[in-house]
């Protein structure tokens, strides 16, 4: 089964809708982009939400101390990082993280394990941000790739229109999505349910064998 994090949360209203339709984990962008959330905010809905839902910061080049402080004070599961932060800073860390890599070629995808971590996140490297560009990247490269020590979270991109080809192809852990469920750059109700209602479906066909 699928998971579905929905990521660039600003409003406890549309973590609701993403709650409601059933997703797995709700997404906060703490770096430079109009998405920032403040961590007073977040803070704010993270503590009206259900506990089983998974509460994930994104950074940037945040220092260590930056994210202890996110971590305690929204209460995060994870934090997720899309900056520059090297496989030695990685490997340091005693907070649970996800490394964020960008793919533009097959071989940006041989860097994953050196990371460490029990999850990471593939993402598009086109686009003029760190992430949350809505552009995607060629899933065949991950068609034969299997880690089977990492956990791994499908991004870039991704929209209900979309989605069922990559999980198809990828087989990810988690999908992640951001732009692809936004109306004139806000979260949009309608777009969350139906893309966690597309995720859902895939799903029943890959169990019920008729994908392959
Ligand atoms: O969403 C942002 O603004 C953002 C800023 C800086 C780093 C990461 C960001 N978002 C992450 O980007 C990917 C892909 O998003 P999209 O669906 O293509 O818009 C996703 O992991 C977001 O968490």
């Amino acid at each position: 089964m699928t998971k579905v994090k929905i990521c660039g949360i600003q409003e406890l209203e549309a973590a609701m809708w993403a709650v409601q339709a059933g997703a797995d984990a709700v997404g906060f962008v703490f770096a430079d982009s109009r998405r920032r959330v403040t961590l007073e905010k977040a803070a704010a809905i993270s503590v009206s939400l259900p506990a089983e839902i998974l509460r994930i910061g994104v950074f940037v080049n945040a220092s260590k101390a930056e994210l202890q402080d996110a971590l305690e004070k929204v209460k995060l599961d994870y934090v997720q990082l899309h900056g520059d932060e090297s496989p030695a800073f990685c490997r340091t860390l005693t907070l649970p993280y996800i490394k964020a890599v960008s793919i533009l070629e097959k071989n940006d995808l041989d860097i994953l394990p050196a990371y460490g971590g029990e999850m990471v996140l593939v993402d598009s490297g086109k686009g003029p941000f760190r992430g949350g560009n809505g552009t995607s990247f060629d899933w065949d490269y991950l068609k034969d790739n299997r880690f089977s020590s990492q956990k791994l979270i499908l991004a870039g991109g991704l929209n209900k229109e979309n989605v069922g080809e990559a999980i198809h192809k990828v087989r990810p852990y988690m999908v992640d999505v951001s732009s692809g469920v936004e109306s004139g750059g806000i979260k949009d109700k309608e777009k969350i349910e139906e893309f966690i209602n597309e995720v859902r479906a895939i799903k029943t066909e890959i169990e019920s064998g008729e994908l392959q």
